[in-house]
């Protein structure tokens, strides 16, 4: 995916991007990467595939680490879940999920069916259908502050107040001189944030940020 001649142009207006700001993306396609997609099939054909392809790797280890965390959930939103491939996993690991998969109209049109899972087009800015819990796979370092927390006041309302819960499964960049070997993947996952996104990697404090402004942390 990432040497697809329309993801490989953004990489070339970088420095553009510096000294005028604005998203790589659009001063390269002229629109942001979702309505591109929406556009051009063959563009959400490759971007879904390379999502639910790399996606394969990283819900193994969510579902072999996270075991309790989807035992008292009855339903769950992956918000802005692709063609639903995790949400798909999730409940087929715990059938006792019922599954709902929230991503944009183009997306939601080419997804596969999959038992326990039922598929809504929808805007997670405008709203997120409600559910026990909301789960959140590489999608608030797609976004810039003040939509991260938009999305985060939508999650807020869609969960029960007291057990409601939200799972997001996205980088926390380091602070401190702490080397270990995840350290290459943070800063080319922050480059690529810049190229096709609004969007970046943050550190922790920059998350429990996001979240109190979301209304999901005490401030
Ligand atoms: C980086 S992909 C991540 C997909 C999936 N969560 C994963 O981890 O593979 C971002 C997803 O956000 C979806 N998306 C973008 N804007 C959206 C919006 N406003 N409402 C719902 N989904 C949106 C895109 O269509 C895409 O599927």
């Amino acid at each position: 995916m990432q040497n697809n001649p329309c993801f490989v142009a953004p990489w070339r207006c970088l420095s553009q991007c510096i000294k005028e700001g604005g998203t790589a993306f659009s001063k390269a396609h002229g629109c942001e990467l979702w309505d591109l997609a929406s556009r051009n099939p063959e563009v959400n054909g490759i971007f879904n595939e390379g999502m639910a392809c790399t996606s394969k790797i990283v819900m193994r280890a969510i579902l072999s680490h996270y075991k309790d965390g989807f035992n008292n959930i009855r339903s769950l939103v992956d918000a802005a879940g692709g063609i639903g491939g995790h949400v798909a996993e999730i409940v087929r690991a715990y059938p006792h999920i019922k599954g709902i998969n929230l991503d944009l109209p183009h997306v939601v049109a080419t997804a596969p069916k999959y038992e326990g899972v039922s598929h809504v087009a929808g805007n997670m800015l405008d709203a997120i259908p409600n559910a026990d819990a909301i789960f959140m796979k590489r999608i608030l370092h797609d976004w810039n502050d003040e939509s991260c927390v938009e999305i985060l006041r939508n999650c807020k309302i869609a969960i029960p107040e007291k057990t409601g819960k939200l799972i997001i499964a996205d980088i926390v960049l380091k602070t401190d001189d702490h080397c270990d070997k995840f350290d290459d993947i943070r800063m080319a996952m922050d480059l690529v944030m810049f190229a096709l996104t609004c969007g970046k990697e943050r550190t922790e404090q920059e998350w429990k940020k996001l979240l109190e402004e979301g209304g999901l942390l005490p401030l």
